[in-house]
């Protein structure tokens, strides 16, 4: 059961201390009950009930009101503890993971296990502590009822164990639909984000309007009739439970008083602590669609921190920027017979960058070109480090880039990719000058859509192509040695594709920046020291310098 690996992944310490409260909640409830049940004993022997015999309850009473609300909220804040702890290091192993190993796993696929699935548990949790109380309060119930007849306890005992067997493989059938549900919930999330993200499409087009809402009502059939089959088992579990408990006390007052003697006199003790029960295991059963689904859940979390494991490698590589890079101030950077391929799921190669060579040089500008698909995207990430070739080395001014560096080498880049994601603040620049900011934004003729205010942008709601320009202000800040620009000019318009060109460009290589861009604008290609030139993965140089067109 993946929720008590979550809990026994905390401390000893405090697991065994949440255990001694909530042992000691059980146990002060259960000495409750056998207060009530002597004190019902004196007043049918017409024994007055002494002042002693209520402080005596009042005491217990104040101890388990105080040990019930200590195992309440230790339990919260242990599993809250385990659950922040579990995404810190999930979000850890993402964060270290590298390109290639995220896409693999899918940014959907990882959002909705990490964001979604952990915070199910812990809004179920209350139900799921009250639940773990229960069991305990069985337990001690039961050794009470040891202590009035031995022979009740030995066969409630027994008839509990073959109960809570039962119950488990009803259980375990039960976490089974619950994976099926999570497939169909998935499901339907996806259909419902066909509607959100397509919106401009599906209100151009009624059939496809019509279509999407067809296909969504049959996901949504499924995902019913999947609870609906969920409920079924869930109300089979309940019913089990209750008639369990009634059978048993059934045995309890008419089958055990004519095998024993004397047992009468303590029957209606034994109903009565059998009574109390009741709440707990109802509450055991009606908490176990949530503590299956929490489950179900969960171990999709720890599925996806294995596989993380697995392309991690172990401890997997640093992320932390080196005080002193020891590629800071490069003069050449080489690639050296480089190749990279995709493969599907099954291994298949499904398209190779490479081989190729080529030396990017400091302060030099170098324009990649190439038709759609030629491989330009995957010739950028393999330059800047965010892929690993399979083949072939990268030299910064002749020391070889390694997996134990890469992470140094990726430090002298900035890229601003096709799907860049602007960020609401500018994580890393937290000491950014503010004027230099406000500068910039004046620079990229953003000053009367945008302000930086309190470390962040005022606004992100731009066009494409302004919001190009955010992530350019961003880049420029870096201060970084290579600009990586993928098509950047394509979103804007011939203004300021302009001032990209014959500003931009020429101002960084002045600063002795290397640049590499990913362009179709032949009109500017004349603006680059050389072009380089890509057809299905194969790179070639197209002249060697200026006006090579
Ligand atoms: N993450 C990926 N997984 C598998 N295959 C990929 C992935 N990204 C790209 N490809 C494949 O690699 C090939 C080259 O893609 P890439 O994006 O590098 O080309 P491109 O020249 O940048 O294309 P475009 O000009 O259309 O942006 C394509 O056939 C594409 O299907």
């Amino acid at each position: 059961m993946y929720i008590l690996r979550l809990l026994q992944s905390g401390s000893p310490q405090a697991y065994r201390g949440l255990l001694l409260v909530t042992c000691l909640s059980g146990l002060s409830n259960v000495v409750l009950i056998a207060l009530i049940n002597h004190v019902a004993e004196q007043a049918e022997q017409q024994v007055p009930v002494g002042l002693q015999m209520l402080l005596l309850y009042l005491c217990v009473f104040a101890f388990y009101y105080v040990a019930d609300r200590a195992s309440l909220r230790q339990a919260n804040q242990f599993v809250q503890h385990r659950l922040s702890a579990l995404r810190l290091r999930v979000v850890g192993k993402i964060r270290r993971a590298d390109l290639r190993a995220i896409e693999n796993l899918g940014h959907g696929d990882l959002y909705a296990t990490v964001a979604q699935e952990i915070n199910h548990l812990s809004q179920s949790f209350p139900l799921l502590v009250n639940a773990a109380q229960g069991v305990f309060l069985l337990i001690f119930c039961l050794l009470y009822i040891a202590t009035l007849s031995l022979v009740s306890f030995l066969v409630m005992t027994a008839f509990t164990i073959i109960g809570l067997y039962i119950f488990w493989l009803r259980r375990k059938v039960l976490a089974e639909a619950m994976e099926e549900v999570y497939v169909c919930e998935a499901a339907m999330l996806e259909s419902v984000s066909h509607f959100t993200e397509g919106f401009q499409e599906i209100r151009l087009n009624a059939d496809k309007n019509d279509s999407l809402f067809r296909h969504f009502a049959g996901v949504l059939d499924r995902l019913e009739t999947t609870v609906i089959g969920v409920g079924g088992k869930w109300v089979v579990l309940l019913q089990f439970a209750n008639a369990f408990l009634y059978a048993l006390v059934g045995l309890v007052v008419f089958i055990l008083p004519m095998f024993f003697e004397g047992y009468s006199d303590t029957v209606y003790k034994i109903v009565a602590v059998s009574i109390f029960c009741v709440g707990p295991v109802t509450g055991l059963t009606a908490a176990a669609p949530i503590f299956s689904k929490a489950d179900v859940g969960l171990g999709h979390v720890f599925r996806l921190e294995r596989r993380l494991d697995n392309r991690l490698g172990g401890a997997g590589h640093a992320v932390t920027a080196p005080e002193e890079s020891r590629f800071r101030g490069f003069r050449t950077i080489s690639f050296e017979a480089v190749r990279f391929t995709y493969r599907g799921p099954d291994g298949t190669p499904s398209f190779t960058s490479g081989p190729w060579d080529f030396a990017l040089r400091h302060g030099e500008i170098v324009f990649l070109t190439g038709g759609n698909g030629s491989g330009k995207s995957t010739a950028m990430k393999l330059v800047c480090g965010l892929y690993a070739p399979d083949d072939g080395r990268i030299l910064v001014d002749g020391v070889p880039v390694t997996d134990e560096s890469r992470q140094e080498y990726r430090e002298l880049f900035s890229a601003i990719f096709p799907d860049f994601h602007l960020f609401d603040r500018l994580h890393g620049l937290e000491d950014v000058d503010p004027d230099r900011v406000t500068a910039l934004i004046a620079r990229m003729e953003l000053a009367d859509k945008v302000r930086f205010e309190n470390g962040r942008f005022s606004s992100t709601e731009l066009s494409t192509g302004q919001r190009k320009r955010l992530a350019l202000i961003a880049a420029l800040l870096e201060d970084r040695e290579i600009y990586l620009f993928d098509e950047w000019a394509a979103d804007q318009d011939a203004h300021f594709r302009d001032v990209f060109y014959s500003e931009l460009l020429p101002d960084l290589k002045r600063r002795g920046k290397a640049v590499l861009a990913v362009t179709h604008d032949d009109r500017y290609w004349h603006r680059c020291d050389r072009r380089l030139h890509l057809d299905l993965g194969k790179m070639s140089p197209v002249g060697d310098g200026m006006g090579d067109s």
